[in-house]
């Protein structure tokens, strides 16, 4: 099976991680581990999704991946970055009619239909905004706000990226169907690598979701591999 390099990654330490649909070069120095949005408000029962009516009772094993997966990036020198979706606690980042976003993201609309929940879903500073407690920042890391799906709108993220030389995104988080493939197709515009952690991902919505977001990324945007494989490959 052949195996994609791209040019300017050539000439560094081989490190080839077995993906689909094909191996591919991951030099540790020139990627990121990016968690998407690991907040209560997406991983825990009584957090937003929840509230909204996702079903988030498999996503232990997902954090107990993500976390696998942190620790071995970590020790192999790669960049770690967290991303935290949410806005102000008056929404005025989330837009008000005129925006799409307004329309279209269920926790806003979850709130519009439980008055008593205002204030409380993907507010800055608040439990639902907040990483889940199994997963910590540490010094090094890089936390980053984002307003909308894509962590690269309206963020510095493709800057902080370029200034240090990182074309490669490994992915992980929650939800696969909406903001780990929408960051991972910005990023594919972009020129980056993405390759997602299929095992450390979870689908905001039925199965089938995932499904299609795997399928997506495999055939048209990146590359998937598994929590087991980047930490072997890693370690080796
Ligand atoms: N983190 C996400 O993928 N978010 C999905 C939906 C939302 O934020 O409303």
């Amino acid at each position: 099976m052949s195996t994609v390099v791209c040019a300017h990654t050539s000439t560094l330490p081989n490190v080839t991680l077995p993906a689909r649909p094909e191996a591919i070069a991951l030099p540790p120095a020139q990627s990121a581990l990016i968690v998407v949005d690991m907040q209560n408000a997406y991983a825990t029962q009584g957090g937003y999704l929840d509230l909204a009516g996702f079903d988030v009772s498999a996503t232990k094993p997902v954090i107990a991946k993500i976390h696998q997966a942190v620790t071995a990036a970590r020790a192999a020198g790669m960049q770690i970055i967290w991303f935290q979706n949410g806005w102000d606690d008056q929404y005025v980042e989330a837009g008000d009619a005129g925006s799409p976003n307004f329309h279209k993201s269920n926790a806003l609309k979850t709130m519009r239909k439980r008055p008593e929940l205002q204030g409380t879903l993907l507010s800055k500073g608040g439990w639902d905004y907040a990483l889940v407690d199994e997963l910590v920042p540490q010094e090094g890391d890089i936390v980053l706000p984002k307003p909308r799906y894509s962590g690269f709108f309206n963020t510095s993220l493709d800057s902080m990226l370029r200034s240090r030389g990182i074309r490669h995104l490994v992915f992980t988080g929650i939800a696969t169907n909406v903001c780990v493939e929408s960051t991972l197709r910005d990023g594919f515009f972009l020129e980056y690598f993405g390759v997602v952690l299929e095992d450390a991902t979870y689908q905001a919505g039925p199965a089938f979701a995932q499904q299609a977001a795997i399928f997506n990324i495999e055939t048209f945007f990146g590359w998937v591999s598994d929590t087991d494989t980047f930490c072997e490959t890693l370690k080796s």
